[in-house]
């Protein structure tokens, strides 16, 4: 498990980052959600070694990240560092040697994730003829051409079409399946809701909530039901401890008043709303709502 432990870091006068902690753990995909200018980056950078934090620890499995360690991680850096004049085959192939792997190993290495990325055809094609999506499909195997041992992504989505997203989140999530842990910022909600299985959110340099998404979901955002009825669900909105807020006819949205919420006390109010709806009649739909990303994010910040 790579560890983030109390980082802080500013640029002149500027704390861009201040006591950062989380975890990122095997065979998970984990999100870092942030806006423009969160600190996403200045953390990725400090977690590769590329630049140095004021205070603060990271380790991987409990040991300090060394040279020889940052050597085993795979990085794709916000800034595309591929060279536009060589063939996309022959420079993944040279930073696989680079990172330490036998000729034979990087060529064979490389030709598997250029068929997994749906890349193989332009094998032979210098960067600059690909398109741009492609040009990312190729940074994605650059990072992965030696099988590290963790994977850090900066941005890896953004500017994809939605098939190459899918391309990529395969290549990715099955990585995550083999027991690599992976990290990929995004500041796209929808993009981390959809891909993620654990979640970081970073506002102004400080870790605003982490841990598994389902989890978050549960703590973060109000719970809610939906409740459809067999005629106007007008009644709910003289139910105690209950809050209406959309109302259509035989639907509504309700919310509990009390910060018990719906589970607390005796008889949950969730129990009380049922029995009270059955008692009037047909009860088509009694939903608990999933609070989106968005209301987790905006609570969260
Ligand atoms: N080398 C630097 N010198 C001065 N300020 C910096 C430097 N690098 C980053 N910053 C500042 O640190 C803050 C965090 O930047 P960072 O790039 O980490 O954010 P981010 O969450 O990755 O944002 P984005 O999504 O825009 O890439 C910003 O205010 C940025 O201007």
């Amino acid at each position: 498990m790579l560890k983030v432990n109390d980082i802080s870091r500013s640029f002149g006068d500027h704390r861009v980052l201040d006591g950062v902690s989380f975890d990122v753990e095997p065979g998970r995909m984990t999100g870092f959600l942030g806006a423009n200018g969160a600190g996403k980056t200045t953390t990725m950078r400090i977690m590769l070694g590329v630049l140095k934090s004021d205070s603060g620890t990271v380790t991987w499995n409990g040991e300090p990240v060394t040279q020889a360690v940052r050597q085993r991680f795979g990085y794709m850096p916000e800034e595309r560092g591929l060279y536009p004049k060589m063939k996309v085959a022959d420079q993944i192939a040279w930073l696989g040697r680079l990172h330490g792997l036998s000729s034979a190993k990087a060529a064979s290495n490389t030709e598997r994730l250029l068929e997994e990325l749906d890349l193989i055809e332009r094998a032979n094609d210098k960067l600059e003829a690909l398109s741009l999506g492609n040009q990312q499909r190729a940074q994605v195997a650059a990072a992965l051409v030696h099988d590290p041992e963790l994977l850090i992504l900066d941005e890896p989505f953004s500017g994809l079409d939605p098939i190459a997203v899918d391309t990529v989140l395969r290549v990715l999530r099955q990585r995550a399946a083999d027991g690599v842990p992976v990290l990929f910022s995004s500041h796209q909600l929808s993009v981390v809701e959809q891909l993620c299985d654990d979640l970081v959110i970073i506002s102004g340099g400080a870790i605003k909530a982490s841990g598994g998404k389902d989890e978050l979901r549960r703590r973060y955002g109000t719970p809610r039901y939906e409740v459809v009825v067999g005629s106007d669900a007008g009644w709910l909105r003289d139910m105690p401890g209950v809050r209406v807020t959309t109302m259509e006819g035989p639907r509504a949205i309700i919310e509990p008043t009390g910060a018990d919420g719906f589970r607390g006390g005796d008889e949950p109010l969730d129990q009380r709303v049922l029995k009270e709806a059955m008692s009037r009649g047909e009860v088509r739909a009694f939903t608990p709502i999933v609070p989106t990303l968005n209301e987790i994010f905006k609570e969260a910040i």
